[in-house]
């Protein structure tokens, strides 16, 4: 039975979906040493944001198929070291969105009305009207950093409360802005113009301490800055001078470059001009139970076998995507794993050539699975489409993607050109029905054929008696062909024979079947 870790405290709904499958151990608060020692024994990791999973847990993790992040944020996973290990990352990337962008809101309410110290005044036995006179956000103006998924929310209520919405994302376009209700600026106008500004971005190498002490000299002295985002994209040494000397007039802060903050942070000496939550943004009752059906139920299908819908390093399976291609992805597995032995073990340049309806698709997902089937019988059960595409990078396969939507033999197709150290041989196949595969040329030889197990292709001259020796060669040895086909372009030319075999072809039959007269190559196949 397959072994799940579950490392950060994950809704109960998601232990139950895991536990169909898999033994699931709870073990929350490891410490890194104890991770990287025991995560051998583990298939899957399930997270949040509080696990760091770093090179040296991955590189540990020999048996691990799937880290599945119960939430947004993968920026506390290795994820190139995960690629490089074949290890599928997975989030949950709507889950949490409601949660968050509502986190922010309250915490621009709460800050702006003095919530947080009003509420612990008159726990402290006072009743003070005169210390937490606040500002309205009716008519202010809100400038909103990022606007993806929760920027989009934000944005809505923020609307519908009154405020001007500015935006700086440089990845979406002025229609998308639009639609929100969102003026689309550059980075500085917004800075300037904001009454309010709102971070929703990743935490990445562009936007490291995007808020630092010379934006703040730029904001107005009103100004109030919300980070429901990743700590590390406000420098926090800055922000503390800049509210201490009242270059800006208030934060509200739920996630920190460090987590969890430290107990001398400059940030808590800031009374009434700053809110701190501990990272609350996903912590609502639904939220949670979202996240942790949406991941368990990933790593479930994973462990089973079955491809995950919402994985960050698989390249181009979105799950829209996922779905419609699933057959062709098949398809692109078993004729790269056919044209691969046929073209002999090293090589060093693919075609993926997808046609008819295919040549509509996006054809990421395919060339991948192609690649796979093309490694598969190098590196085996290493191979996946997480790594894929690098391993053949790193093995010099140069593959180039072409498509032609004019080839209407069948609804689509796909075409695989390979060249390796037995010469460069092509496939083709389509889907017959929905599912059913079918391998329609050799060498642009026309057939039509199923794939099996174990194949037998031989390129011979078409004359009378050659399928008869072959079949009388493959009886001698006890080799039973369970079926048969020729494919020929004109009659008495070049041809090519298809034999399926209940049997691998025993050791050296090759060789004799080479030496039939009219035989000028012959291959085995094993699928
Ligand atoms: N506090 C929490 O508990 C909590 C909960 C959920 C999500 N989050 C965090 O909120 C952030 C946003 O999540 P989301 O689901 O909206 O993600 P998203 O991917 O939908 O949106 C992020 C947006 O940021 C934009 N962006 C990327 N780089 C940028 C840059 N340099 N400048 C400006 N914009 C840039 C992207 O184009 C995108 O539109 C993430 O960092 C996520 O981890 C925090
Ligand atoms: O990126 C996210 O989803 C949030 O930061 C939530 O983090 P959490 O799961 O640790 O609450």
């Amino acid at each position: 039975m397959s072994k799940v870790l579950v490392s950060d405290s994950i809704d109960q709904v998601g232990i139950d979906i895991l536990s169909q499958v898999a033994q699931v151990d709870v073990k929350i608060g490891l410490p890194p040493e104890e991770l990287v020692r025991i995560i051998p024994e583990y298939d899957a990791l399930m997270i949040r944001s509080g696990t760091r999973v770093t090179q040296e847990i991955i590189e540990a993790a020999n048996n691990l198929k799937i880290i599945g992040r119960a939430g947004v944020g993968v920026d506390n996973v290795d994820i190139p070291a995960a690629t490089r290990k074949g290890i599928v990352v997975v989030n949950s990337p709507q889950g949490n969105t409601i949660a968050a962008a509502e986190h922010a809101l309250t915490m621009m309410l709460s800050m702006s009305r003095y919530v947080p110290d009003a509420n612990q005044s008159v726990k402290t036995g006072q009743w003070d009207r005169k210390s937490f006179v606040g500002v309205e956000v009716y008519k202010k103006t809100l400038g909103i950093v990022g606007l993806g998924k929760i920027g989009s929310h934000v944005a809505a209520v923020a609307k519908a409360m009154g405020m001007k919405l500015l935006a700086y994302d440089p990845f979406i376009s002025q229609e998308r802005a639009d639609q929100i209700g969102c003026r689309l600026v550059d980075l500085d106008l917004l800075i300037q113009e904001s009454d309010y500004i709102t971070l929703h971005i990743p935490k990445t190498k562009e936007t490291y301490h995007l808020f630092n002490a010379e934006v703040f000299a730029k904001m107005k002295p009103t100004a109030r800055l919300i980070n429901c985002a990743r700590g590390g994209v406000i420098d926090e040494t800055a922000l503390a001078d800049a509210l201490r000397t009242g270059q800006i007039a208030g934060a509200a802060l739920d996630v920190f470059e460090n987590e969890p903050l430290e107990a001398d942070s400059p940030l808590r000496e800031l009374g009434s001009k700053i809110v701190l939550t501990p990272h609350l943004g996903a912590s609502t009752e639904e939220a949670q139970v979202n996240v942790a059906i949406d991941v368990a139920e990933q790593i479930r299908d994973v462990l089973l076998g079955l491809p995950a819908r919402s994985a960050v390093n698989i390249p181009g399976l979105y799950p829209d995507v996922l779905e419609k291609l699933k057959p062709y992805l098949q398809l692109a597995e078993t004729l790269g794993n056919l044209v691969g032995q046929l073209a002999g073990g090293r090589v060093d340049f693919l075609d993926v050539r997808l046609q008819g309806e295919l040549a509509g698709t996006s054809s990421q997902a395919v060339v991948v699975a192609s690649l796979k089937g093309l490694l598969s019988q190098a590196l085996r059960e290493r191979v996946n489409y997480v790594n894929a595409g690098i391993e053949a990078k790193e093995r010099g396969i140069r593959v180039i993607e072409t498509r032609d939507a004019s080839v209407t033999d069948y609804t689509g197709s796909l075409h695989l050109e390979a060249k390796g150290s037995l010469g460069t041989h092509s496939v083709t196949g389509a889907l017959l029905g929905d599912h059913e595969i079918r391998i329609t040329s050799v060498d642009d030889f026309p057939i039509n054929v199923p794939p099996t197990r174990y194949m037998l292709f031989t390129l011979h001259r078409d004359v009378p008696g050659i399928i008869g020796n072959i079949g009388s060669l493959l009886g001698r040895f006890n080799v039973n062909i369970a079926s048969m086909q020729v494919g020929r372009k004109i009659v008495r030319g070049e041809a090519v024979m298809v034999l399926s075999l209940d049997d691998p072809l025993p050791e050296g039959i090759l060789a004799e079947i080479i030496k039939v007269s009219g035989i000028r190559d012959a291959y085995t196949v094993t699928l």
